[in-house]
């Protein structure tokens, strides 16, 4: 099934188009990394995606128009993990996670025990149970971004749309998140996340899709996109390319000249 489907996706922001006529359609089970130089359009596109920035062109979530769809039943077939990882308020880090049940529950409803599960298994796979009762805003900057993942899993949502959500967590925390993400899309989920990391893009998603200058220039499995000659030109780096047992590894090694 295809989860999400963008066709001809327009995009300006302060008067400048930013995506020229994007289209791609992701299906259950992919993790698709959104890889591209800064400022090539990736969050926009997310962000497009989810409605919160006006764009022309068609976007559709689970089949259905996403522009006619209430936000509600949006937020139970997507979930979105921002760039900012800035908490407002002092809420504990518990009550943060089990906001990710609101799209479920009836307005003022409490939880009931299968919200109690998810948010319990969201806090776990984040590792963020063993701090649950601090106030979220007294974390570092790594244990934030894994209480703001936790919220989004707890969403439960067929799809997660996740920005940078491997900036600022330690190697042990991007591999187990990226296997998360992995282990989600075996699931029959869907994952499109912007990487930066291209070691782990390349090990961990099914797919990657490279943006440059708001099109997309390759959209593949990661060996057919990371070449040599689309790091020189897209990225402006020189890379060693090589193969391990873990998978693919991509080191990007000096400037290109
Ligand atoms: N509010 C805005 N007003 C005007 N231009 C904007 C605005 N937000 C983003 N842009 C511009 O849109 C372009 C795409 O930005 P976007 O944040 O989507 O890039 P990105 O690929 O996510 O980059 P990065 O990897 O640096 O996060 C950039 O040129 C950026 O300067």
């Amino acid at each position: 099934m295809t989860l999400l489907a963008i066709d001809q996706l327009h995009t300006s922001l302060g008067g400048k188009p930013v995506l020229h006529g994007l289209s791609l359609a992701v299906q259950e089970g992919e993790f698709v990394g959104l890889i591209g130089p800064n400022g090539a359009g990736k969050s926009t596109l997310l962000r497009a995606a989810l409605g919160l920035i006006p764009s022309t062109g068609k976007i559709a979530i689970a089949g259905k128009d996403a522009a006619a769809m209430p936000a509600k039943e949006r937020a139970r077939h997507l979930a979105y993990l921002p760039q900012e990882r800035e908490i407002g308020w002092p809420v504990s880090v518990e009550m943060l996670v089990s906001l990710g049940r609101a799209p479920h529950r009836p307005a003022f409803a409490g939880l009931d025990a299968a919200d109690t599960a998810k948010i319990e298994e969201a806090m776990r796979r984040m590792e963020v149970d063993a701090f649950r009762h601090r106030p979220a805003t007294d974390l570092s900057g790594g244990e934030k971004a894994r209480v703001l993942i936790a919220r989004a899993l707890a969403q439960d949502a067929p799809l997660l749309l996740a920005d940078e959500p491997t900036a600022g967590l330690d190697p042990s925390h991007q591999i187990t998140l990226m296997r998360l993400f992995a282990q989600l899309a075996a699931e029959g989920r869907d994952v499109v996340a912007s990487l930066h990391d291209l070691g782990l893009a390349a090990r961990w998603c099914t797919r990657l899709i490279l943006i440059d200058k708001g099109r997309i220039v390759a959209d593949g499995a990661p060996r057919e996109v990371l070449t040599a000659a689309r790091l020189r030109s897209v990225y402006g780096v020189e890379a060693y390319l090589g193969e391990t047992q873990g998978g693919m590894l991509v080191m990007p090694l000096d400037v290109a000249s």
